[in-house]
């Protein structure tokens, strides 16, 4: 994985990026800078994370604000097109036609995305696939595999003609964990010299992949940094006690049967080492009803 530092140039620039669904306001005046490297977007349900997404990916415009990528500009149609040849998304809910063979379904992809020339297309789609370590299944139908076959399916449709922007939303939901494991390595694959922007619940994925994370709650940023940095929040904030600390902003009994609290701690705790997983919470302090449940 490249591990550019904060200051490496910009690839992706937001600035005050908004986008309302009727009363809902999705996105709140969102500003934020990617490197080369894999950024992990992290912010609990309902944060604006897939609006985000979508609206990076051109699949939607922004109400307000404004966005390049390698310094195409998306508001004027050659820009879009430009950000777009760059550009590789792994939506939500990719639209799989479950009849597809896998080298059908990345081959249709690669049409999209303007690869006419028959052998090089053929080329490239045995590349991506490849890439995923899927040649052995390319011949088979999609409905015929795995959920995590699938999902590499949909990363290798992504990755046709080498995209320099990679958008992937939540592409390890419902993995198990080997194959989440699996998925881990290929994005890591991905993120070598390119901006991947890569939206989780699992702060795992963050820890263990990611140069960068940015944390969105109501529309918002509350955090961007370094995954150290987010965990360096929880510093002195995480304690264990024997019973539940009614201050704790949130508290569970552990396998060990000591209590592990997260918030302000009362004088004299006893501290334990933060995870990141704790300073994603406390990011949110005040944000959402799950973090005090
Ligand atoms: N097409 C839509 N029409 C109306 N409201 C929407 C639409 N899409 C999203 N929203 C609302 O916008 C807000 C942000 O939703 P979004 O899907 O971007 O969040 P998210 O962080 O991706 O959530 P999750 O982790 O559950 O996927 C939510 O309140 C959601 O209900």
């Amino acid at each position: 994985m490249t591990s550019a530092s904060p200051a490496a140039p910009a690839t992706l620039t937001a600035t005050g990026l908004s986008l309302r669904y009727g009363g809902t306001r999705a996105l709140d005046g969102v500003s934020l800078r990617l490197s080369r490297g894999v950024t992990g977007l992290l912010g609990p349900n309902g944060a604006g994370k897939t609006t985000l997404l979508r609206v990076l990916a051109t699949a939607v415009p922004p109400d307000g604000g404004s966005f390049t990528v390698f310094g195409h500009d998306p508001r004027t149609s050659a820009g879009r097109l430009e950000l777009r040849r760059t550009l590789g998304y792994l939506p939500q809910t990719p639209g799989f036609h479950q009849d597809f063979t896998a080298f059908e379904f990345v081959e249709y992809v690669a049409i999209l995305k303007e690869l006419t020339d028959r052998t090089a297309r053929y080329g490239e789609v045995r590349r991506v696939l490849d890439a995923v370590n899927l040649s052995d299944v390319r011949g088979r139908r999609l409905k015929h595999l795995s959920g995590g076959m699938r999902q590499r399916v949909a990363l290798a449709a992504a990755l046709v003609g080498d995209p320099g922007f990679l958008v992937l939303d939540e592409p390890t939901v419902g993995l198990d964990p080997e194959q989440r494991m699996r998925f881990r390595e290929l994005i890591a694959q991905a993120g070598e010299g390119r901006t991947v922007l890569l939206s989780t619940h699992q702060t795992e994925d963050v820890a263990m992949l990611c140069h960068r994370v940015v944390v969105l709650a109501g529309g918002r940023v509350r955090f961007e940094g370094t995954p150290a940095e987010l965990t360096a929040r929880a510093a002195g904030r995480v304690w264990s006690s024997a019973e539940r600390d009614p201050g704790a902003l949130a508290g569970w009994r552990t396998g060990v049967g000591t209590f592990r609290n997260i918030g302000a701690p009362p004088s004299g705790a006893d501290f334990l080492e933060p995870t990141l997983e704790d300073g994603y919470l406390l990011a949110l302090e005040g944000e959402s009803a799950e973090v005090t449940a």
